[in-house]
């Protein structure tokens, strides 16, 4: 469905007096197949939008090629446009029209005549759990309405491939949860392949067949979210001790376990990856009561994206990236 190699955009812009390039997109190889929900993770200003826009034919390459739907973005966009749907991160559904009628005109754009328009429109604010909001305006729509409606409008052509850039963005946690499903459902029902990108690493462990990881515009690596985590040396570890004095011999202990790397302390708690944790985890609790070492807690956990994120470049996923929307609403 989606075929990239050595995808390149340069810009260039000013700092102060000087003009300076920026690589947003650096040499991006992908392929995609057909049915696949493959997710584009990156931080801020890693380069995922620039390299939708790219193979979404908004923006023209500075090198490299891609095919989309079979067709070249550099020598085919007409006939790109017409195959894929795309969904910005602004989304399109403007605020004073009504929501059925958006529909409908937007379908007219793409030629198609105004019986079949109204009859796909119907069909899709239902699937969308938008019954109802027919002759509503797009501005009286919650946040999680609008992007439901956003996604209908760039189905209204029955597109195989639709791109949605950072769909739940600004989405609550409950309007996040609910669109996954409805995404999830376009390949379910219809076979449609998605490509969306994200910086929430639960969104794209939770809903991607394969994520492609995207940092300073080159894709550091490719996979599935499980074979992305067990890349990952082991589960973490997490021993709070219940005398911050008795932190030496715990860290001693866990020398001793077979495979422990990363082993690290920060002020009563000690942290080590360790593989199969679950399996050593009775015999070191056995070892450290022996040796006196009371505990406070104890926490086993196993590798998230974000560890992968870490392992992969040294810095977190979140050091600049946008929280979650669960860590927002928690007030963090
Ligand atoms: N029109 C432009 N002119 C100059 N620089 C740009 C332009 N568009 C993007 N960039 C730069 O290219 C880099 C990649 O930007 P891009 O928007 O693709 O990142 P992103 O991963 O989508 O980030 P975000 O998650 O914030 O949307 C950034 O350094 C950005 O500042």
């Amino acid at each position: 469905m989606i075929h990239a190699r050595q995808l390149s955009r340069t810009f260039l812009t000013r700092r102060g007096r000087e003009k300076v390039e920026v690589n947003a997109v650096a040499g991006v190889d992908l392929d995609v197949a057909e049915g696949e929900i493959v997710g584009f993770l990156g931080p801020n200003g890693a380069g995922k939008s620039t390299t939708l826009k790219m193979l979404t034919t908004l923006l023209r390459p500075t090198s490299g090629t891609a095919t989309v739907a079979g067709y070249d973005v550099a020598t085919e966009p007409v006939q790109v446009r017409r195959s894929i749907g795309y969904v910005s991160q602004s989304g399109s559904a403007s605020s004073e029209a009504r929501a059925g009628d958006e529909l409908v005109d937007h379908a007219l754009l793409y030629g198609i005549d105004r019986a079949t328009a109204t009859a796909r429109a119907r069909d899709l604010l239902s699937r969308f759990d938008l019954d109802g909001i027919w002759t509503r305006p797009g501005r009286s729509l919650s946040g999680g309405q609008r992007r439901r409606l956003d996604i209908a409008m760039g189905l209204v052509h029955q597109p195989k491939l639709i791109f949605l850039d950072e769909p739940t963005t600004g989405l609550d946690p409950q309007a996040r949860a609910n669109l996954w499903q409805h995404i999830a459902a376009l390949r379910d029902r219809l076979g449609s392949t998605v490509f969306l990108t994200t910086h929430y690493l639960d969104e794209a462990d939770a809903l991607c067949d394969r994520i492609f990881v995207i940092d300073h515009g080159k894709i550091i690596a490719a996979d599935t979210p499980e074979a992305l985590k067990s890349a990952v040396r082991g589960d973490l570890i997490e021993l709070t001790l219940a005398d911050p004095d008795r932190l030496g011999p715990a860290i001693e202990r866990l020398r001793d376990v077979s495979g422990a790397v990363e082993i690290a302390a920060v002020e009563t708690t000690v942290t080590a990856r360790i593989p199969k944790a679950g399996a050593v985890l009775p015999g070191l609790l056995r070892d450290l009561d022996a040796d006196g070492i009371g505990l406070a807690a104890v926490e086993v956990r196993r590798p998230t994206l974000d560890d992968v994120f870490l392992t992969l470049t040294g810095h977190s996923l979140r050091d600049d990236a946008a929280p979650s929307p669960e860590l927002e609403a928690a007030g963090v």
